[in-house]
């Protein structure tokens, strides 16, 4: 938090000026009130005029001052959510398709919005309450030395009981604040899992399931919070308590001076009215200084996501594709137990088009991920141009291969947006991707064209306008590889061949297909098929050499 903190540092430190001199202002009128009833009890009507005259003057600088305050404090806190935000966000984006996968989705959007309002509520408004009701607290503190010292003595000896209350909370708090958060993402990451499913949730009646989960949920997240409140509850209502003790004593004690000549009437009103600005400003920075202190693990939780891309970019750049990738004996787990990849040994050469093809589950789809730099944990080598891929920047990695998946991801945006996703494409080329991907018929028959709105996720398209979505945004970006996972099974067997047709005849573009479509005519097109089995490759060649050696994945052939 420091950091933002000095980010905006003359603002911050303006905002603090401005507090003190409002909170001064607040403090002195102690000061107007003693003199006020002095001299109301003298009965001297020259002085009573000249204090309202200087009494309208100050009100008013300091009700400029006091809007001033808070309309400084806000600004500060807008600019630093913002920048908390915006950093949050930006270190989530820098995160590795392997790291970001490591959490649920909803637990970003949870951090992002939940923990950083956290932050707001429990950091920073009370941050400025603090350096407010400290001010306030001092200034008081020496103007009630300044009217009697002995009553001082006392209120000291009330205040130094209060300043042994946060030190109790403080932990518990912490623990409980921690344990909120992650309530909260478990929470959201629920509400997302089952607010997506809406359609499966109407048509197989599982109304009453959700209601259930969802108020289980939301009674577990409500009782963490209460968990909270109760803790913060406790810590004010015992801070109040002795507030109020703070003021009584000093009434008290004033009284019986009066009572013995020691101070004016004047001085007890100055004084009552300073022991309050001794103790609730004490009740507030004991009722704040806990909620400080418990917000660190949320702090450290923000922080180990914005500052996420220092230590992951540090790598070795590649800017160009211009021989192989080669496996050595690759290996993959996902979990460290069930080997889901086994020596691997292939050479994807540039320009060369491949087709994966084997049983559901055998690994293809995680071999592609890995060629294409998803994950880092793997055992052997993946060389790009003879260099490891574990040593390379994983974004210049991404910059040479479009992977076209299963699921294709649809943003809420035209299908011109779907296709360019935001950057500037001349229309020729927008035109020669829409043909080769086979978009061509479908652009013409919609009124709006290319401008057509996809709806969210693309609800208002056909699986297969998706996938002639997703191939026109992969060519338009012309990287050398091109990877589609059963990119095209969801339009029919003859769109499926135009458009692997079209994309196998373009020269310099590294091919690699994973498909359960075996379609001979499109088979003998690839210069090498791949067959996989339980996550080993168990034969290769292209479709000839596989016929002559009697292959028996040619079995399976329709
Ligand atoms: N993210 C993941 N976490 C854990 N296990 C996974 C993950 N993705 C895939 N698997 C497992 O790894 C194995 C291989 O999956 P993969 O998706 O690579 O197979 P596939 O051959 O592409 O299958 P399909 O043809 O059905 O798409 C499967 O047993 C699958 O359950």
């Amino acid at each position: 938090m420091k950091f933002y903190i000095k980010q905006n540092k003359v603002l911050f430190i303006v905002t603090i000026l401005v507090n003190v001199i409002a909170s001064l202002g607040y403090v002195f009128m102690a000061i107007l009130l003693q003199q006020l009833l002095d001299i109301a009890l003298g009965k001297d009507m020259q002085h009573f005029v000249r204090m309202v005259l200087f009494s309208i003057f100050y009100f008013a600088v300091l009700g400029i001052f006091l809007y001033l305050q808070s309309l400084l404090s806000k600004k500060v806190i807008c600019k630093i959510m913002r920048q908390i935000r915006s950093d949050v966000f930006q270190g989530t984006v820098n995160h590795s398709i392997e790291d970001f996968n490591k959490k649920n989705t909803a637990d970003y959007i949870s951090i992002i919005t939940n923990d950083v309002k956290m932050i707001e509520d429990n950091y920073l408004l009370p941050l400025f309450e603090v350096v407010q009701y400290a001010v306030i607290f001092t200034a008081s503190f020496l103007l009630m030395i300044y009217f009697d010292i002995i009553v001082t003595v006392y209120v000291i000896a009330a205040i130094a009981i209060m300043f042994l209350i946060p030190g109790f909370l403080g932990n518990s708090l912490e623990k409980r604040q921690k344990r909120y958060s992650s309530k909260l993402a478990d929470f959201t990451v629920s509400l997302k899992d089952m607010l997506s499913g809406f359609e499966i949730i109407k048509s197989y009646s599982m109304k009453r399931y959700v209601i259930q989960r969802f108020n289980k949920e939301n009674d577990e997240t409500i009782n963490s919070k209460y968990s909270v409140d109760r803790l913060l509850a406790l810590n004010e209502g015992v801070s109040s308590f002795l507030a109020l003790m703070v003021q009584i004593v000093v009434l008290f004690l004033s009284a019986y001076f009066i009572i013995t000549g020691r101070i004016t009437v004047g001085t007890l009103l100055g004084m009552v009215q300073v022991s309050s600005n001794l103790a609730n400003p004490l009740v507030m920075i004991f009722t704040n200084i806990p909620k400080i202190k418990s917000i660190q693990p949320i702090v450290e939780k923000l922080q180990s996501i914005s500052q996420y891309s220092l230590s992951h970019l540090q790598k070795e750049h590649i800017s160009s594709f211009d021989f192989c990738v080669c496996t050595k004996d690759l290996g993959f787990s996902y979990d460290k137990q069930k080997e889901v990849l086994n020596e691997i040994n292939c050479t994807i050469e540039k320009g060369k088009k491949y087709v994966v093809v084997g049983k559901s589950g055998c690994g293809k789809s995680t071999l592609i991920k890995l060629l294409a730099g998803y994950y880092s944990d793997y055992a052997g080598t993946i060389k790009y141009d003879n260099r490891e891929l574990g040593l390379l920047d994983r974004n210049d990695v991404a910059q040479l291969s479009s992977i076209i998946h299963q699921n294709i991801y649809m943003f809420d945006e035209t299908i011109h947006d779907n296709i360019c996703l935001h950057e500037d494409y001349p229309q020729e080329m927008i035109d020669n991707v829409v043909m080769e991907s086979g978009l061509a018929e479908f652009i013409s028959e919609i009124p709006e064209g290319l401008l057509h709105q996809v709806g969210e996720n693309g609800a208002d398209l056909s699986g297969g306008q998706k996938q002639r979505i997703a191939v026109a945004r992969a060519l338009i970006r012309n990287k050398p590889i091109l990877i589609l996972d059963e990119g095209t099974s969801a339009v029919d067997m003859q769109t499926a061949y135009d458009i692997e047709n079209r994309l196998l005849q373009i020269k310099d573009l590294t091919i690699i297909t994973i498909t359960h479509h075996l379609r001979t005519e499109l088979l003998e097109k690839y210069d090498t098929i791949i067959c996989m089995d339980y996550g080993k490759i168990i034969e290769k060649g292209t479709f000839n050499e596989l016929v002559s050696n009697n292959s028996i994945f040619l079995n399976n052939l329709s």
